[in-house]
């Protein structure tokens, strides 16, 4: 089994093809959505759901099998039909031309996995077993939606916001790493929520200040 190298990548505004209509096809699609790509569809069959997609003019769709010309321009290329000799060809094709495809019935044969993913807000935590066990990658971030609540959505935006004042204020990284680790524990993210702190920098700094010398006292 390889080695994967984990990263945050900008499909937005990007074409992404995916070859195949069958519910793998559909999860793949959803999460590309979710990331704004533009996606198109190529399979002579495909779910009710796909196509409500498309008729929204979400996404659109080639009802017929995949040719080799499909995959022109794209910067992703999902393998997902139920034919494994299909999928095969369509990474073939894929690699000759250099764009790093998927391959859901082999993952090893492919360049990239799709790992489970949680959503909140800016925050995206995802899990991956390297293809061992995609069953334990979902089941480790159903866990972590417990820990991580709908509220994180709101705490990413305050410590944005947060943040791009303490860099414009603190110009030593060392202190500027300080009070930024202060402004992450679990108490500082429910204050931001609370309290409107961002109007008003000097204010924030100090309280940033405060927590940094309450934590080192304990
Ligand atoms: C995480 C998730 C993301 C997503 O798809 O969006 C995802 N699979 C999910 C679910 C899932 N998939 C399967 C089961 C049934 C149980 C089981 O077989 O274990 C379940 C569990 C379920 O349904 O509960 C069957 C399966 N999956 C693959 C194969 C072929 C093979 O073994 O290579 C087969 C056998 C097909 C067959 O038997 O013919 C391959 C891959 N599936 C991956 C991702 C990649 C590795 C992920 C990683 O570890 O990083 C990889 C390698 C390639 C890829 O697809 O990228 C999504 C969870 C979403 C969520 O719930 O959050
Ligand atoms: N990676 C994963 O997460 C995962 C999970 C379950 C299963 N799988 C694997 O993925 C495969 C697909 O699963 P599914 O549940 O979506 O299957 P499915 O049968 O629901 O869908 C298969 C789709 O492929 C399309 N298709 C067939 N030949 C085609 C061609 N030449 N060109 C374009 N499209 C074509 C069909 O029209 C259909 O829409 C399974 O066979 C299994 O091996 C992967």
């Amino acid at each position: 089994m390889s080695q994967w190298y984990p990263i945050m990548l900008k499909v937005e505004g990007r074409k992404c093809v995916v070859i195949g209509g069958g519910s793998v096809a559909q999860r793949k699609t959803a999460g590309l959505l979710e990331a704004n790509a533009i996606v198109e569809v190529i399979s002579p069959r495909v779910t009710p759901k796909l196509l409500e997609w498309a008729e929204t003019g979400r996404l659109r769709i080639r009802e017929r099998e995949a040719q080799e010309s499909d995959i022109e321009g794209a910067i992703l290329v999902f393998a997902a039909t139920d034919r494994p000799e299909i999928n095969k060809w369509v990474a073939e094709v894929a690699e000759k031309r250099a764009i790093p495809v998927n391959v859901a019935d082999d993952g090893d044969e492919g360049d990239f996995l799709v790992p489970a993913v949680l959503r909140r807000g800016k925050l995206v935590l995802t899990a991956s077993a390297s293809g061992a066990g995609p069953a334990l990658a979902s089941r480790i971030v159903k866990e972590l939606a417990d820990q991580y609540g709908p509220e994180y959505k709101e705490n990413i935006e305050a410590l944005k916001a947060i943040r791009a004042i303490v860099k414009a204020e603190v110009s030593d990284l060392s202190d500027r790493r300080a009070l930024l680790q202060a402004a992450v524990t679990d108490e500082a993210l429910e204050e931001w929520r609370s309290t409107d702190w961002i109007q008003d920098k000097d204010r924030l700094i100090a309280r940033l200040r405060q927590r940094l010398h309450d934590r080192r006292d304990t």
